[in-house]
């Protein structure tokens, strides 16, 4: 038998060899012939990887991003986990990979984020299935919601978290920003109330499973990834649990409970019960994560900026003047409306923070951009980082300046520059109820507390954006307001 073997070895490798010869050569003289960005393929199988995803401070591109564009420029070639891949700092090609998502680019996330989120994950999900599903996520999000529904819930949540806050006391406001986002996306997903004992275990659960969203795919006992499984068929036992509660209840339903996303998707959509799950899943990850380091990296920046702070004071004291005038207990619509320094707060905020650095997709079509070939196969990542932080579009791109965004010289070139939400048919979803969730908070924030770093602190991105210390803060309450 293993004569056997050895014969049919001997007889099949010449050929293989000869195969192998010609496809190295091939490909070796095809990308002699195209004209791609200029760069390196790094190390053997890991390429560049490591030195592209090393820590550094979120308000910089990177050692190793500053290096590759001083040398090659905006738009180069490396390898990246694991694949040959074209990076993008450049505004124009950016926009370009994003509104072509599905003809010439597509989402194309590593394995590690599949098989954590779920095989049916929105973020990951392409064609028909990610356009159902993000329908469904938009109607969640949809503007009269927002105005009706939403922004009430957001105070509301605000207000339990600032109102927990004890007069001189230290704490993480990086862990608080989390609880407020989990906590308003439980109860919006899920009708999950705050402070129940199975919500907090949830958000436990949940800060485990994040570890494994961006940890290697080693999936045995004792990784990072193996922990976030473990967590993630925690908590979907949870989500099934309220999915079958729901489904019993479904003939005599509250008013309360129709107006979260597990009934809607229950009612309203043709989704099986494997893709609701991962949907809300998604959701979650997707809605608690990023606006929490947002409204996080907002308080830091604002300690270090006093003059943006007394501006915010006086628009909010003059929102809640009128809000009393009316005799309402809440904010409304108008009154978010009025918010137009804080939008610049946010705005700034997100475009020196850069919650989410870069997004991944892959090549479609072979595509000629600037005299360049992006050959098809090949991975792309566009890096908004890379552009938030160029100093050809931005005066003093370091500094945390909010005023830039009401008198811009060059409003042009940053309308189309900044993209902290993505772009084209993947656009965040949840866009507008994080602005919502960020002005909101703001405003009681300022209104309420002045706070200072009770040890110091600085945001790094890992490349998921985090502060290294939990961002510690100690408050003292405003009485006057
Ligand atoms: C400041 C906060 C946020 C930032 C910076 C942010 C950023 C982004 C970015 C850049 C994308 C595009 C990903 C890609 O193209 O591959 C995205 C997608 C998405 N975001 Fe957000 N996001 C934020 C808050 C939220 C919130 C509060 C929700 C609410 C649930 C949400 C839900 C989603 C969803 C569902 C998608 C997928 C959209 C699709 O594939 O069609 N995001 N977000």
């Amino acid at each position: 038998m293993s004569m056997l073997m050895a014969e049919e070895l001997l007889f099949f490798l010449p050929p293989a060899l000869v195969a192998l010869f010609f496809y190295v050569y091939l490909t070796k003289w095809r990308r002699k012939r195209l004209n791609l960005p200029p760069g390196g393929t790094g190390w053997p199988f890991v390429g560049d990887t490591f030195a592209y995803l090393k820590p550094h401070p979120a308000t910089t591109v990177g050692r190793f991003m500053e290096q590759h564009i001083a040398r090659h420029g905006k738009i180069y070639r490396s390898n990246l986990f694991g694949e040959p891949t074209i990076v993008s700092a450049d505004a124009g090609l950016n926009r370009f990979i994003l509104q072509n998502e599905g003809k010439l680019f597509e989402c194309s996330y590593p394995s590690s984020i599949g098989g954590i989120l779920g095989k049916w994950s929105m973020l990951v999900q392409v064609g028909e299935m990610h356009r159902e599903m993000r329908m469904i996520s938009l109607n969640f999000m949809s503007n009269l919601r927002l105005r009706s529904h939403l922004l009430p819930e957001v105070e509301r949540h605000t207000l339990l978290v600032l109102r927990s806050w004890r007069e001189s006391s230290t704490f993480s406001a990086q862990e608080e920003a989390k609880k407020f986002t989990f906590n308003l996306m439980a109860k919006n997903i899920m009708s999950m109330n705050p402070r129940e004992p199975e919500t907090e275990k949830l958000r436990l659960e949940y800060i485990t499973f994040m570890k494994g969203v961006v940890s290697a795919p080693l999936n045995f006992p004792g990784t990072a990834y193996w922990r976030a499984l473990k967590s993630r068929s925690n908590i979907l036992r949870v989500i099934e649990q309220k999915m079958e509660e729901r489904i019993q209840e479904m003939t005599s339903e509250t008013e309360e409970r129709s107006e979260d996303l597990l009934g809607w998707a229950l009612k309203q959509s043709n989704l099986s019960k494997e893709q609701i799950l991962d949907l809300l899943l998604s959701l979650l990850f997707a809605g608690h994560e990023t606006s929490s380091m947002a409204l996080a990296l907002a308080i830091f920046f604002l300690e270090g900026c006093p003059k943006a702070v007394r501006q915010l004071r006086i628009e909010h004291r003059e929102i809640a003047r009128k809000r009393k005038q009316r005799g309402d207990a809440g904010l409304n619509w108008e009154d978010y409306r009025r918010m137009e320094f804080t939008q610049c707060v946010i705005n700034e905020t997100l475009r020196l923070g850069n919650v989410v650095r870069f997004v991944h997709r892959k090549v479609l079509k072979d595509v000629e951009y600037q005299g360049y070939n992006i050959p098809c196969g090949w991975k792309i990542l566009p890096v908004f980082a890379a552009v938030h932080l160029d100093p050809s579009i931005y005066d003093d791109p370091h500094g945390f300046n909010p005023w830039r965004w009401q008198q811009s010289n060059n409003a042009a070139a940053v309308a189309n520059s900044f993209m902290p939400y993505g772009g084209g048919p993947r656009l965040c979803a949840g866009s507008e109820l994080a602005k919502l969730e960020m002005a909101v908070f703001l405003h009681h924030l300022v209104l309420s507390y002045t706070w200072e770093l009770a040890e110091a602190d600085q945001a790094f991105a890992f490349p998921f954006v985090e502060f290294r210390r939990g961002l510690p803060i100690r408050v003292h309450a405003l009485h006057d307001t």
